[in-house]
């Protein structure tokens, strides 16, 4: 908001785009947003398709600013690495020993998917989870104690 009030000619330039796009509405909804991510840049850009990626020489860490989930320059995210580690052991543990399936037969369509916008964006309501061993350790990692601890009283709180 500093930015736009320092550059009226943008913030002119985005107020016209809105106003043009929501004529005669009330106010501004998610949906009308729906094509904030570009379709010029992607394929079905509103689709979870993790595909995606996997050929994809797209850099997340910064450099192509279509792709920017830790953000990019100066201020970008300095857990980056830590997190990328991290995350690629915690999923693959997750998703190799397990299968997961949802409580009392609700079906995926059933599943909310309720944002709540904070610091970051967030669930709104906790995912509850049933993990099923699949392929059993043969070492003790914190990830898999945990879930078989979970799975123990058949519900897993992600
Ligand atoms: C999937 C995991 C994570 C994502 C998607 C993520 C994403 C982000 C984003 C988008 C920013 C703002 C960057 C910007 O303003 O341009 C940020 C900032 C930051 N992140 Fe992360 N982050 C993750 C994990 C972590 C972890 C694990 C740590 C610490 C161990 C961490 C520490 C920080 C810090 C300290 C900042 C503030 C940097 C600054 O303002 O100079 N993040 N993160």
């Amino acid at each position: 908001m500093s930015e736009l009030m320092k550059n009226p000619r943008v913030m002119r330039k985005v107020q016209a785009e809105l106003r043009d796009k929501l004529a005669g509405k009330p106010r501004v909804t998610e949906d009308d947003l729906s094509d904030l991510k570009d379709p010029n840049y992607w394929d079905d850009a509103e689709v979870f398709r993790l595909e995606r990626f996997a050929n994809s020489t797209i850099d997340f860490k910064g450099m192509d600013m279509e792709f920017i989930p830790f953000g990019a320059g100066r201020r970008m995210c300095s857990g980056l690495a830590f997190a990328e580690a991290i995350i690629d052991l915690l999923f693959s543990t997750l998703l190799f020993h397990f299968d997961w399936e949802l409580p009392c037969g609700m079906t995926a369509s059933e599943l909310d998917m309720i944002e709540e916008m904070a610091l970051t964006v967030r669930r709104k309501n906790d995912l509850h989870l049933r993990p099923i061993l699949r392929v059993p350790q043969t070492q003790t990692s914190s990830a898999l104690l945990f879930c078989e601890r979970a799975q123990t009283s058949s519900v897993f709180l992600f």
